[in-house]
């Protein structure tokens, strides 16, 4: 009896076994699957029929043939490279970035222009007459027309150039239509092919289709229909654009609108919109899939999300390029080198599917906060856009324009008369945030509005109109968190402003510095990196190797240390630009004079005391003026970089460059620091 119930269920397993497989069978003739990849998941399921459906192989083998089936082979959205309308969304997505804007609108206007040149087409009949026809019709339509006299004819011709459409005739000699559908389809799969027949039966032309041909037309040939389906057919590979040439990667502080820009983008363009986050990804196998005979293997992130996007073309952005990591699972970053190429990806071989992808249509839009972090093979392909943080003006344009309505509306208060005053909005954007960007600003702003919910809801006929102000800022936020650094602090001797650039914008440090008895030694702390170590070696070596025009005594150091501390100890600190500022706050301490605490410099110095440029000029401009500092020192070498800059962001500070430590020490200081003789007047103000 146990024996009998045994067999029944084994026979049961078996029948559910077989009509998933005939399932699946079904579901991949249904669906439109190139024919190269049909051809091998048909295999896959006759291999799959001789498996025990209990065994683990047959459920690894029935999960990948339903992945692969679901993916979007040939579904894509049409692209709308309308200019005039991608500019509007831009503009009311995003407040200012015109630079910005105009290198997408550019971006978008090569495509426009690829989009515009000849269609080609390639007609491949054995007949003379119906080529000759063919050509004269389609020629007086504008295409590029050239033809083929059979299979090896059209082969030979499609070895050195790649037409938009091939019409071929189905009954030819040697290789035929649906052979030559066939090889057309495996080398190029954007090639549009149009079948074209006498002996044309139902079967057949429901064959070509399923093979990837556009469409199947039934001689005799009406001139109309060839027009018209010629149209259709080249007018679907619009929709197609390879996105070849330099990927995009915006980069520039968290919260200055990079992944929103990478969404306008899509939504001017009319497709979907997908993200991978790759930062602290170290396994190749997270973007390139890991192999099916692996116990729980997925697909890679990128096949993931081309999958969810339902759409062979979306805007696939690479979040933050700039964090990718590497280990002893391999290195990530060089499959993304496979992923962008175009040369390699319209056959990207993900190691779970184990089927060339067609990547080549999907739109790459990477971002990074640090150009300097990106793995150099990546950033040569990449046309880098560098987004640099807000002003205070600019901040309060966009929390009217698009924070507060956006937040109003998402805390249901978009009925209320909601007023933000420019006070309220510099206080929150000073005193309660410290950032490039706007990710701060937007969540005080939409803390406010859930609270301003809340009292309204718990006050009895509230009014609708509220005003918040700078009292109610303090009210609703507390006490400021963040005070002007500047403001307040005196000037002290041995202590230099300087300007430092962090990945998250640019920032004010002190340098401090004093000396006491000891053995010559130079100790530096504040959790220094190992280039501002030697930045201060190098600042100490000229002081001491310039005493006499100094105006030091030859001995300053004997018998003493000298420490160099850099304030914020927690936060690691590097780069080569504070090295003037080192300097400048030994020669305060050396010198018995207090650095003015709001002159604020930058800048790297050599051994002969030459000042070198540094980079994050417009971020180090910005965190000054935010702090309060009424004075820069730049290099001489970035006065072009400034003077390029918009008049409103120099407004209020004075700028003064140079090329010379002494000419530094001497504005600082407020007095001759080398020989008048050896001083040359290069100091420029170039703005009051
Ligand atoms: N110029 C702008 N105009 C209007 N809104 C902006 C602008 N720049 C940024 N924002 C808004 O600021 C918020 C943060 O922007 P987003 O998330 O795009 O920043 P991000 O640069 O991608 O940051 P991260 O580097 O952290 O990913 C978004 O709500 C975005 O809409």
């Amino acid at each position: 009896m146990k024996r009998i119930f045994k067999k029944e269920k084994e026979t049961q397993v078996v029948d559910t076994g077989a009509e998933e497989v005939a399932a699946l069978r079904e579901a991949v003739l249904d669906q439109k699957i190139p024919a190269e990849v049909e051809k091998i998941l048909l295999k896959e399921i006759e291999r799959l029929e001789k498996i025990n459906p209990t065994a683990a192989e047959y459920t690894i083998g029935l999960n990948h043939i339903d992945y692969v089936t679901t993916l979007p082979w040939n579904r894509y959205t049409q692209d709308n490279l309308d200019i005039q309308r991608a500019q509007t969304i831009l503009n009311s997505d995003h407040y200012g970035l015109d630079e910005i804007k105009e290198r997408i609108l550019e971006h978008l206007a090569v495509r426009q222009m690829k989009l515009s040149r000849k269609n080609t087409i390639l007609v491949v009949d054995d007949e003379q007459i119906t080529r000759m026809n063919l050509e004269h019709v389609l020629s007086k339509e504008g295409y590029e027309v050239s033809t083929a006299d059979g299979g090896i004819q059209a082969l030979a011709f499609l070895k050195d150039k790649t037409v938009d459409l091939v019409i071929t005739d189905l009954k030819m000699d040697k290789i035929d239509g649906m052979a030559l559908l066939e090889r057309i389809k495996a080398t190029s799969p954007s090639t549009e092919v149009i079948i074209i027949s006498g002996y044309a039966t139902v079967l057949t032309a429901v064959d070509a289709i399923k093979r990837g041909s556009f469409h199947f037309i039934p001689k005799p040939l009406k001139l109309n229909d060839i027009r018209e389906t010629v149209k259709k057919a080249l007018g679907k590979k619009t929709g197609l654009v390879e996105a070849k040439g330099p990927v995009i990667c915006f980069a520039g502080p968290p919260g200055t609108g990079k992944t929103s820009l990478g969404q306008s983008i899509a939504q001017s363009l009319e497709r979907k919109f997908v993200r991978i986050s790759l930062a602290g990804l170290k396994d190749e196998a997270d973007i390139r899939g890991h192999r099916r005979s692996y116990a729980g293997a997925l697909a890679g992130r990128i096949i993931q999300e081309i999958r969810r996007a339902e759409s062979l073309n979306p805007v696939l952005m690479l979040d933050e390029i700039d964090k990718i990591g590497q280990d002893f699972k391999g290195d990530p970053a060089s499959a993304l080198l496979e992923v962008l190429d175009p040369q390699q990806n319209s056959k990207f071989i993900d190691h779970y599917l184990d089927i060339p992808f067609d990547l080549s249509k999907v739109m790459f839009i990477a971002t990074a906060n640090m150009v300097a972090r990106i793995p150099g093979p990546l950033l040569d392909r990449f046309e880098v856009i560098s987004m640099s943080g807000y002003t205070i003006e600019e901040k309060t344009h966009i929390a009217q324009r698009h924070l507060i309505p956006r937040a109003m509306e998402d805390t249901g208060l978009s009925g209320f008369n909601l007023e933000f005053t420019q006070n309220a909005l510099c206080a929150i954007i000073r005193e309660h945030t410290r950032e490039a960007g706007l990710r701060g600003l937007e969540r005080k702003i939409s803390a406010i509005c859930r609270k301003v919910a809340r009292r309204y809801l718990d006050t009895p006929n509230a009014s609708r109109q509220i005003k918040i102000d700078e009292s109610t800022v303090e009210k609703l936020l507390g006490p400021a968190r963040y005070h002007y650094e500047i403001a307040g602090a005196r000037d002290r001797v041995g202590c230099a402003t300087g300007l430092a650039w962090t990945e998250s914008g640019g920032e004010i440090i002190f340098v401090e510095t004093t000396r006491m008895m000891g053995a010559e030694r130079l100790i530096l702390t504040g959790y220094l990196g190992e280039i501002m170590k030697e930045s201060a070696q190098a600042a100490l070596s000229y002081i001491r190797s310039h005493t006499e025009q100094l105006g030091l005594g030859a001995d300053f150091f004997q018998g003493r240390d000298i420490h160099v501390h850099v304030p914020s100890g927690a936060i690691p600190k590097d780069g080569p630009s504070a090295g003037m500022t080192i300097a400048v706050a030994l020669v305060s301490l050396l010198k018995d004079i207090p650095c003015p605490r709001d002159m604020a410099m930058t800048g790297e110095v050599t051994l002969s005391g030459r000042i070198l440029p540094v980079g994050g000029i417009r971020e180090k401009l910005l965190a000054a003026k935010t702090a309060g500092i009424k004075t820069i020192i730049f290099p001489a070498k970035n006065q072009a970089e400034i003077a390029a800059m918009d008049d409103s962001l120099k407004q209020g500070i004075k700028i003064f460059s140079a090329g010379e430590l002494d000419e530094v020490i001497r504005q600082v200081l407020g007095q001759p620091a080398i020989d008048s003789a050896s001083v040359s007047p290069l100091i420029k103000k170039s703005r009051q």
